[in-house]
């Protein structure tokens, strides 16, 4: 720390404690201060922790010569200060595996949390498990210190690879016992997350100490109950330049219609953010809100009406947008990939096809459409 910021407050080494939500409590807003308005109970006197006197606490306040005021960030034994520690620096072996699809910022989360138990924990003992959930009982393992991961953020994807499918529980933590590892991170999206839930479960049944985490990963930034996933900005931003690329060559040529497909199975934030921050995008097509084609209303009108307008146009479509029409003509198989995941008709390429045919019959037009798909997301 910067020798000139003094701290009204001591900053002591944090340990593995362990919070058991049995312990009774009730929340009561007579106590609520603004600090404390995340966090704040009041433990009935049958609690079997002590409570600090929340109205006389000191908060803990970082003042700097500059002016500027930080707040640390408060920890749990910050108000019940007689947990449990439940591991000792010196006895954690922990891991760490990526699961499912790539995002942005992976490798940063792996170089914070061996950092964290590094420098903040004292933890030496960091394993990285390759190749998402087979690695556990069918790849190699890595050694994660602070000196392996220094470069990584800088690096798209996950250092330590990842997969679909694979997930066999019982081998998962028959790997997990072997190796004597007690906490367990494990990076992912929704199957991961149903994945560790899972193993988790089996730990338990098993009786092992072993902590189980889950950092939840998603680029479409869908987890309502986070302000902001890791990665969703840089896919924004990513996107952006797609558009950018579109916009100059449809502006190019008479009647040129660019399409840009982007990320997006289910919800279409990442389509919208790109779409509002760029200002060039005439239309933006995404799976929560459904479309069609012909008639009143639908997209070929408002093509028409754009070309006449501007004589081009850019159309960015999320890609789980218009499924429902695509499955409607092409009748396809239902196809998934090796976790389950049902796979998706390229919606890019149809309506690109779509418009074309469309502007040929209707209005006797070849208009130049091309699309820019599956921008970059391992970025
Ligand atoms: N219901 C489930 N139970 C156990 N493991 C699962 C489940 N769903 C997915 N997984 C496992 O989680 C991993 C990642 O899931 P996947 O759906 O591919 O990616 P994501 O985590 O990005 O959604 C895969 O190894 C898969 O086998
Ligand atoms: O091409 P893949 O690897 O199947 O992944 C595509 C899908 O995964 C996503 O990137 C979202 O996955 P996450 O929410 O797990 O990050 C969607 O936007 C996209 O539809």
């Amino acid at each position: 720390m910067d020798s000139t910021i003094s701290s009204s407050a001591s900053l002591s080494i944090p340990k593995f404690r362990c919070f058991d939500p049995t312990y009774a409590y009730s929340p009561t807003a007579a106590n609520h201060r603004r600090s404390f308005s995340n966090f704040s109970p009041t433990f009935k006197s049958s609690s079997r922790v002590n409570m600090v006197d929340i109205e006389n606490y000191e908060r803990k306040i970082v003042t700097g010569d500059a002016g500027y005021v930080l707040e640390d960030v408060p920890h749990l034994s910050d108000y019940i200060p007689d947990l449990p520690v439940y591991f000792e620096s010196n006895e954690v072996y922990a891991c760490i595996v990526t699961c499912g699809g790539l995002c942005p910022g992976l490798n940063t989360v792996i170089r914070e949390i061996v950092c964290g138990l590094h420098y903040m924990y004292g933890v030496n003992n960091v394993l990285g498990i390759e190749g998402g959930y087979r690695g556990f009982y069918a790849r190699n393992t890595i050694p994660l210190t602070p000196k392996v991961v220094n470069d990584i953020h800088k690096r798209g994807g996950t250092i330590l690879g990842t997969s679909r499918g694979g997930h066999d529980t019982s081998k998962i933590v028959d790997s997990i016992q072997d190796r004597g590892i007690n906490q367990v991170y494990i990076i992912g999206g929704d199957g991961t997350q149903k994945g560790a839930s899972v193993i988790f479960e089996e730990i338990r049944r098993r009786g092992l100490k072993v902590a189980v985490a889950r950092i939840p990963k998603t680029i479409d930034n869908d987890i309502p109950v986070i302000d902001k996933s890791f990665g969703f900005d840089t896919a924004v931003e990513e996107a952006q330049r797609a558009i950018n690329a579109a916009h100059v060559e449809s502006e190019s040529f008479d009647n040129c219609i660019g399409v840009v497909k982007l990320m997006g199975r289910y919800s279409g934030f990442i389509a919208m953010y790109a779409t509002l921050a760029s200002r060039d995008v005439d239309c933006c097509l995404i799976p929560e809100s459904p479309f069609y084609l012909e008639g009143p209303g639908g997209l070929f009108e408002f093509i028409e009406k754009r070309l006449n307008e501007q004589g081009h146009m850019v159309i960015v479509i999320a890609e789980g947008a218009g499924q429902d029409l695509l499955n409607e003509c092409m009748r396809t198989m239902d196809q998934q990939d090796a976790s389950g995941n049902k796979l998706l008709q390229d919606v890019g390429l149809w309506i690109s096809q779509k418009i074309k045919v469309m502007a040929l019959h209707a209005y006797a037009l070849l208009p130049v459409v091309f699309t820019v798909t599956d921008i970059e997301q391992n970025v």
